[in-house]
Formats: C-alpha cells, structure tokens, sequence
C-alpha cells in the first residue's frame, strides 16, 4: 500500500461537527447501513475531528484486514476506556498493534485452549452449570417465563469455571455482571470523548464522575475476587484455570528470557477482556436463538431429531457430536449472521496514511468493518431477512465448506490478526446450551401475550444487539 490517491466517497456532514449530528451513536451500524447504499461499500464520513473509514463488503474487509501490507490497519485508537479503565490500554481488545500485544493475544488463546472448550476438566464443571439452568427451566415448566436471568447467570458461572477452574458461590455471577453493566455506560461514545477531553471529570461530584468511580469500584472488585485470590493460592503445577495459566506463562517468559508481556496488570486486563468480549456477546446471542426458535418451531424440531439420531436420549450432547450434526451448526451460523449480535467491528486505527483500491485512507482515520451490512447484503444472501438454515447446508445435508463463498461472507467474529479471540469458546457454548435444552423441552412461545420480534432491526442497541425481555414456555419431553 503506498500514499496518495483519490478521496472516498461519503456523506460531507456540516462543517466542524461532520456527520455527528445524523447518526445515532448507539446504532451506527444502521447509519452506515444507510450509506452503504448510498455511496458503495468503502465510503468515509467525519465526526467532528475523526475520520471514519466503513468497508461493507467481505472482499475489500479482508483484502484491507488480513492481506499483506494490512499490519498497518490494524492498530487501535486511544478512548477514555482504554486509558483510564484499561490502565493505558493494557489488554488485547484495546492494545496498540505491536509485539506485545501480539504476544499476549497468543497467550489469551493458549489459556483458553488449556481450561477451556474441549478440556475435560472445564467440560465437567461446565456440565454441572447446565444441570443447574436445566432444573432452574425444569421449575419453571408448562408456564411462561422470562429466560434471561438463568441464561445470565449460566454464562457468567462458566466464565468463572474458565477463569478459576469452579464456581465459588452465588457472588461470582453477581461481580461478573455488575463490572460489565457498569462499563457499558462508559462505552456510549459521547461520554467517552467527553471524559478524554476533561479527565479532570473523574473526580468531580458530576454524572461522568460517578459512572468512572462505579466503573472502578466494579473492577476492584473483580479483581478481587479473580486476581487477587488466584494469585495468593496459585501452586505451580495445579493450574486450575486461565488465570493460573496465566500465571504459569509469566514465570515461564522470566526463565525463558522471552520478552516480558505478561505483567500483573496485563493479566487483569485479559481477565476484563473476557468480560468485555464475551458476556454480553454470549448472553445475547443464546437468548436471539431461543427467540428466533421460539418463531420457527420446526427449526426446534428438526434440531430435537438430529439429537435423537446422533446423541439418543440417555446421555447429554457433547462437542464431539457437533461434527454429526450439520443441521444444528447451520442454525447457529444462521442465526449469527441473521441477528449479528456485533454489527460492527471494534474501530481500527491507520497507523500511516496509505493507498487502498485507489482511495488515500489517512492517517489514524478510525477503521470499521460494517459486519451488518455484509450480513445482510441481498447480492451475497439473495434473501438476507429470511432465516434459512438450509443456506449453510449442500444438497445431502452437509455443512458448507469452510472454503464456501458463502461461509466466507461470515464474518461474525471480525477477520485477519485481530478477529476475535473466543470464537471456539463463544460457538462451543452456544451449541452446548441449545442441544441440551431442546433435548430436554420443548420450546414454545409464550400462552400470554404476543412475542417480539425476532428482527435484528428493532432489538436494543449498543456494541451488542439485544432482544427486548420476552417469555418462553418449556415443556418436557
Ligand atoms: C457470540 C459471541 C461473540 C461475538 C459475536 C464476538 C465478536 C467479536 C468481534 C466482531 C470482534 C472485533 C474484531 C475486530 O475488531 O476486528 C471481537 C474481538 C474480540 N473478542 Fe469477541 N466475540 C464473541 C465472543 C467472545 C468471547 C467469548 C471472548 C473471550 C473469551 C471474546 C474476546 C474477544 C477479544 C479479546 C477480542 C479482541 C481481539 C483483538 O483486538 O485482537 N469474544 N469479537
């Protein structure tokens, strides 16, 4: 990629404030949907003193993110999150794009790959989890019911399996969600740049300020309980889940001479990387399904029957059986793509200003990859607002190759060296928690009152989509 070229196309916006005005910062994915169609799928608008760059097709957003010479477009940008919450960007999700954070991006995924999914010792304690979210279903049975609290607390139990290797008691959950109900406050863009331009705010008895003092109040806590205490019972050898792991790493980098990246404070950063990454993400993507189910009862039956050919009635599923059941993995793709729980990628940073398909991109203009309206493209979809499993299978029912234009339009958990990290762990949790229910229940919709809709459009925004409270009803099988 070399300087100089043509400007992009895109909305002008008025002058000073640019385009800050037209959009709301909460559902910029429909803002730059809108524009997509306007002025093509690689357009820039400002926002006051940012440039912004959206790519909305899967060619550019791989050949811009993932193709040699595409280092440069990786980088991320400095917010008040990732200064003061982050403790100068410290992590992987806010780290600069250099040899550190590379190297702890590595070390995330070993973590996860030695206590996470597929592990015996994490499936074993996750199992127990389920159990319980089964029973909580069971005493619920034959009435309606709001599913989200025991789905909430389902995936905030295993998070602290993978981080501590068990669940401790019923706080674990309960400091797991109020870190990550308090940060989301602070990720509303306005508050954000407000807080980066007068950090001064922290402190003073004003809204900001005491948002940042409960934000940190939540992380203290946090760190408590997942740091501190691993840290003052860690036994070398007796690793017991990622943070262990973690811990392991350190010590091997200082024998090693290998460079130093796995600091105290890097380690709490991935512990509220993971929060940051996959609570939210998680949660709401296993209550879109069960909606989405809840309005094509078939799809549950045509899941219950794949469970019954290949995992029978006598034993829970497990993720060896996933590769058996191509007509499940196609509903959770679908599902993904159709709701896309992360309509857009975390803002990447140019580093240089450099040369893309013509367009001169410049420096630190903020990179976003518009995954909704990839996800929703009718030229790629032909009929994108349809769920249709069946678009991820051949004509003898098999899972679509990896390699398949379609499979590469997905691009649910980003693309290139800073796609997402839990995507194994994300996926492997999904399919758990949905074969096991609708092995167990049926799954209907509620006798009282009408069901939302399972249409992405109208969910609640924010850096994850989510559907508004609804009710479901279960009956046992
Ligand atoms: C359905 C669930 C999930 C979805 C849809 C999702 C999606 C994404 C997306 C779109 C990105 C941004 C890629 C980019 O900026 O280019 C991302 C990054 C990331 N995700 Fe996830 N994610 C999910 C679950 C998880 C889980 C469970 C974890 C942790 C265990 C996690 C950890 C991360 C991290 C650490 C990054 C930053 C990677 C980097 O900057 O290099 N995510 N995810």
């Amino acid at each position: 990629m070399l300087a100089r070229g043509k400007s992009l196309p895109g909305p002008h916006g008025w002058p000073i404030l640019g385009c800050l005005l037209e959009v709301d910062p909460s559902r910029l994915h429909l803002s730059f949907d809108k524009w997509a169609k306007q002025y093509g799928p690689l357009l820039s608008c400002k926002m006051a003193t940012k440039k912004l760059v959206v790519i909305s097709c899967p060619r550019l957003v791989k050949k811009a993110l993932t193709e040699k010479g595409s280092d440069v477009l990786n980088d991320r940008t400095e917010t008040s999150f990732s200064k003061y919450v982050m403790d100068n960007a410290k992590g992987v999700i806010f780290g600069k794009y250099e040899p550190t954070t590379i190297q702890l991006k590595r070390h995330m995924k070993k973590g996860l790959k030695m206590h996470g999914q597929g592990v015996p010792q994490f499936e074993t304690m996750a199992k127990k989890e389920l159990d319980k979210l089964l029973k909580s279903v069971e005493d619920q049975r034959d009435r309606d019911f709001n599913p989200r609290e025991f789905v909430a607390k389902y995936v905030a139990n295993f998070v602290t399996i993978l981080y501590s290797g068990s669940v401790l008691d019923e706080t674990d959950a309960k400091v797991i969600w109020e870190y990550n109900d308090a940060i989301k406050v602070l990720l509303d863009a306005s508050k954000d740049t407000m807080l980066l331009t007068f950090p001064f705010l922290r402190f003073l008895p004003t809204n900001i300020g005491r948002i940042y003092r409960s934000i940190m109040e939540a992380k203290e806590e946090l760190l408590k309980k997942f740091f501190q205490s691993n840290k003052e019972t860690y036994q070398p050898g007796q690793e017991r889940g990622l943070v262990d792991a973690l811990f392991k790493l350190q010590s091997e980098e200082k024998h090693d001479g290998e460079m130093q990246c796995l600091t105290d404070p890097q380690i709490k950063a991935i512990i509220q990387d993971v929060i940051f990454g996959g609570i939210g993400s998680v949660t709401n993507s296993i209550l879109s399904i069960l909606l989405i189910l809840l309005r094509n009862h078939e799809c549950v039956n045509k899941i219950y029957q794949e469970i019954v050919n290949v995992v029978g009635l006598d034993r829970y599923p497990s993720l060896q059986d996933r590769p058996a059941m191509p007509y499940t993995e196609a509903v959770i793709l679908e599902a993904l793509r159709y709701i896309t729980p992360v309509p857009i990628s975390a803002p990447h940073r140019a580093m240089e200003e450099v040369e893309f398909e013509g367009y001169t991109i410049p420096k630190d203009a903020l990179i976003f990859m518009n995954i909704w309206t990839i996800h929703h493209d009718p030229s790629i979809w032909g009929d994108p607002w349809i769920f249709r499993p069946e678009r991820f299978l051949n004509e003898n029912g098999e899972l679509l190759p990896v390699e398949h234009s379609l499979r590469q339009s997905l691009v649910i958990f980003g693309t290139g060296p800073r796609s997402c990290v839990g995507e194994g762990f994300a996926k492997s949790r999904i399919f758990l928690c949905l074969t096991t229910l609708v092995q167990k229940f049926d799954l209907l919709p509620p006798d009282v009152g009408t069901l939302i809709s399972d249409d992405a459009r109208t969910f609640l925004p924010g850096g994850v989509l989510r559907p508004a409270d609804f009710n479901v009803r279960t009956v046992a099988r």
